[in-house]
């Protein structure tokens, strides 16, 4: 199910991702160096790491936006990617928003379906600048759903949510990803979002996976368990926060 950035389908990959020797350079400096990252097919990866290490540009490069790179990406063919501002058209209607790009005739009722998944189809008629931050935010998630991705690619999707609307956007796509079953890897600056959501932790250092954290909770989780601190103070000493 995986395809090489650069090379046709690989079908023998089980993967969701597979990443080896990855290197990314910007002005002679290595942002990305030698990487290697698997993803299983339907795992909930979170991504960690200090600001400047690299971690949107290993996004871009899984998204395919960025293949000025060496080694190897395999990423499903079927993927989709959300940003942190969700990039809406002004000029379209949040449904028309939500197929931009796709091939064929725009089909309302698509839309609007995928709309409804995110608790957004009553807003399919609206016009983006009519829409709450939240809300924004939900329509974005809705244009990467509407792919069908096998990898969703999120980055730092909740980072300007007020906390409230970020509580309830983190249990959507908790929700999303449970019913839908796709992979998703999550960039964030949130530890207790990371632990919260992702099966597995990952923290980038010097342009490589330096820590990678299994997180054996049960879902939902509870963020009262002691446990749950236990694994946020080990993430937090991985970056270099020491609660004590
Ligand atoms: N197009 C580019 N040209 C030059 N340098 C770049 C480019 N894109 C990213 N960089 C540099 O690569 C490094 C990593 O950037 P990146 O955006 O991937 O970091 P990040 O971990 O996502 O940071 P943050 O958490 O602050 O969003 C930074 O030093 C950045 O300045």
């Amino acid at each position: 199910m995986a395809t090489d950035v650069h090379r046709p389908v690989t079908p023998t990959v089980t993967q969701a991702v597979r990443v080896e020797g990855l290197s990314r350079t910007f002005d002679g400096r290595a942002v990305i160096d030698d990487l290697r990252l698997d993803i299983a097919p339907g795992e909930f990866v979170a991504l960690l790491g200090r600001s400047g290490c690299g971690k949107s540009t290993l996004l871009r490069i899984l998204a395919g936006l960025d293949r000025d790179i060496k080694g190897t990406a395999l990423v499903p063919r079927r993927r989709a990617v959300a940003f942190q501002a969700p990039r809406l058209m002004p000029w379209k209607k949040v449904w028309r928003n939500v197929l931009l790009g796709l091939p064929g005739k725009p089909e309302r009722a698509r839309a609007e379906r995928t709309l409804d998944e995110v608790g957004l189809g009553h807003r399919a008629g609206a016009w983006p600048k009519t829409l709450s931050g939240g809300e924004a935010q939900r329509a974005s998630l809705a244009r990467a759903l509407v792919r069908e991705p096998d990898l969703l690619l999120l980055d730092e999707p909740f980072g300007a949510l007020d906390a409230l609307t970020r509580i309830k956007a983190q249990h959507l796509v908790a929700e999303v990803w449970q019913r839908r079953g796709c992979a998703v890897l999550l960039v964030t600056h949130d530890v207790e979002e990371a632990v919260l959501l992702a099966d597995r932790v990952l923290v980038m250092d010097d342009g490589r996976i330096a820590h990678e954290q299994h997180v054996g909770l049960d879902r939902p989780r509870d963020i009262t368990d002691p446990r749950f601190a236990e694994l946020r103070a080990g993430l937090l000493r991985r970056l270099g926060v020491d609660t004590a």
